[in-house]
């Protein structure tokens, strides 16, 4: 049985812990799947290689109220997937292969298969040609998650697809029906119609990314519902395909049952760790009720020399804080005498849909369930310079803040450049700047679309 110093499983975020000053160490890495993990393979990096032509081929039908009229002639469906996973494919090959082969890695061996844990600190990683067992005195867990399928009558018996699979089909679907109306649904519907595809959202709550802020759920509810066929408020009661292969899924919703149906269907309805697959229990960690491995700020489980990171223990489930987490275990490995903790204090998320939505901090759900002290500014893109320029009529950013010491408790944007326009204000968050000293100690570039925080920071309407 093979003893190693450390033994990680997952080359995700997993995959960036080793560098030379592992050198003296005996390592192992095991990956079940492609090198690279999910935000590389089937997450954050082709998705955005999509959106971003989505956001090219939708232009046209928001140029002509500026006077400028567009066409879109063509997409290229299959240029365009195969340009995202030329690359993406290439990337994590190359990283497989300098795991495997590059003088580097001399002291690390490389598992490719399912690795389960058998007992104390001992892992069986099931091989193409049998079955290994190593042992370790130090584990680093950074085993993701996976696409939940919901147990909707007769799915199982059909043709659906997950994020897994939806980025590489051959053809565009004329019509595509998403189930389930967070990140993964918003994301891909915006892509899907901008290239032409009629879209169905299925939603079992009344909103869309319900867990933004109200004002932003409820205002990209109502942008959505007149881009796509939005159903709120149903339950799918039975999934089946039609008589000319298409896939429907019957509905039950205020107005009694209805059927939808398409050429594809796209199940998007979270995520959950894998915890279970890796067993983790056979070692002695604890879950919590959502499969998250239990770590300390430390990222230490509860058993001595295991660490875990990523999607398999943190509830954000976003690659900067796979990535920041891993950099901490990192650390810890290094310096076990002096660790650092994780900081979760404000993790910020985008959705990369139409328009953009980027979030930190409190909602005012939140800050009202919590019983902390808040007011509230909102700034909409119409009352800004670049918003007149673009004639922008429905974004805006709303804040957050402490009235007595007007310290940022939130921040949530819907419109163009969200995920940009909102990182001085995590930055301000996470270091601590007040809205009056952050509006006024700084130039604002005029006119920039920043100047659209700079007025919600002015409008707060703070004590004294
Ligand atoms: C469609 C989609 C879009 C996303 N977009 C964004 C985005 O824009 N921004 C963002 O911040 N986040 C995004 N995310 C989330 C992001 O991808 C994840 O948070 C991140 O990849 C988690 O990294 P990780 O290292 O924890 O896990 P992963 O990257 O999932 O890596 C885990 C690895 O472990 C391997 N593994 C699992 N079990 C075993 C086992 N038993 N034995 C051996 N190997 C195993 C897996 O094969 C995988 O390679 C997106 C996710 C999806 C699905
Ligand atoms: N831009 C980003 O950062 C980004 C993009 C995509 C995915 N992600 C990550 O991946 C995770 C997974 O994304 P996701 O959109 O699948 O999950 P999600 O948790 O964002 O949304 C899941 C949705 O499915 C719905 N749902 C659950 N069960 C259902 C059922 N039986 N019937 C109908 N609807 C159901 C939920 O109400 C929710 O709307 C996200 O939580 C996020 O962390 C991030």
């Amino acid at each position: 049985m093979p003893h190693y110093d450390l033994v990680i499983v997952g080359t995700g975020s997993g995959n960036s812990i080793l560098d030379p000053r592992f050198a003296d160490r005996k390592v192992a890495i095991v990956e079940k799947g492609v090198f690279g993990g999910t935000c590389l393979n089937v997450g954050c990096i082709p998705t955005k290689m999509l959106v971003h032509p989505a956001d090219l081929a939708s232009t046209p039908a928001s140029a002509a109220g500026l006077g400028v009229d567009l066409e879109l002639r063509s997409v290229r469906w299959r240029e365009i997937r195969d340009r995202v996973f030329g690359r993406i494919d290439a990337i994590a090959e190359g990283g497989r292969r300098y795991r495997i082969e590059h003088e580097d890695n001399a002291g690390v061996t490389v598992y490719e298969g399912e690795a389960r844990f058998t007992g104390h600190k001992e892992l069986t990683v099931r091989l193409a040609d049998g079955e290994e067992t190593l042992t370790a005195d130090q584990f680093v867990l950074a085993a993701g998650g996976r696409a939940v399928v919901p147990d909707v009558p007769g799915l199982a018996d059909i043709d659906y697809h997950t994020s897994d699979t939806v980025m590489r089909i051959d053809d565009l679907p004329r019509r595509a029906v998403i189930l389930g109306s967070g990140f993964v649904a918003a994301e891909f519907a915006h892509v899907f119609a901008s290239f032409g595809v009629e879209v169905t959202v299925v939603a079992r709550s009344g909103a869309l990314l319900r867990n933004e802020d109200d004002d932003i759920s409820r205002r990209f509810t109502e942008l959505a519902s007149q881009r796509f066929d939005v159903r709120l408020n149903r339950r799918t009661v039975k999934a089946r395909h039609t008589t000319d292969g298409g896939v429907a899924l019957d509905l039950e919703g205020p107005g009694g049952a209805e059927t939808v149906d398409g050429d594809l269907l796209l199940v998007a309805t979270g995520r959950t760790p894998n915890s279970d697959i890796l067993d983790v229990a056979a070692t002695g960690l604890s879950t919590l009720p959502s499969g998250h491995v239990v770590v300390d700020e430390y990222q230490r489980t509860e058993v001595e020399g295991i660490y875990a990171l990523g999607d398999l223990s943190s509830p954000y489930e976003l690659k900067h804080v796979a990535n920041h987490e891993a950099r901490v275990v990192q650390h810890n490995l290094l310096h076990p005498d002096d660790p650092v903790a994780s900081d979760h204090r404000f993790v910020p998320h985008a959705v990369f849909t139409s328009p953009q939505i980027a979030s930190v901090g409190l909602t005012e759900r939140d800050a009202a369930a919590r019983g902390v002290p808040y007011v509230t500014a909102t700034q909409e893109y119409g009352g800004i310079a670049y918003g007149w320029a673009m004639e922008d009529t429905t974004g805006f950013a709303k804040l957050l803040a402490d009235p007595t010491t007007g310290q940022l408790l939130g921040a949530h944007i819907i419109g163009a450049q969200a995920p940009t326009l909102i990182q001085p204000l995590i930055q301000a968050m996470s270091f601590g700047l007040d809205a009056r000293t952050m509006a006024r100690g700084q130039y604002w570039i005029h006119p920039a679309m920043p100047e659209l925080i700079e007025n919600a920071l002015l409008a707060l309407p703070l004590d004294g």
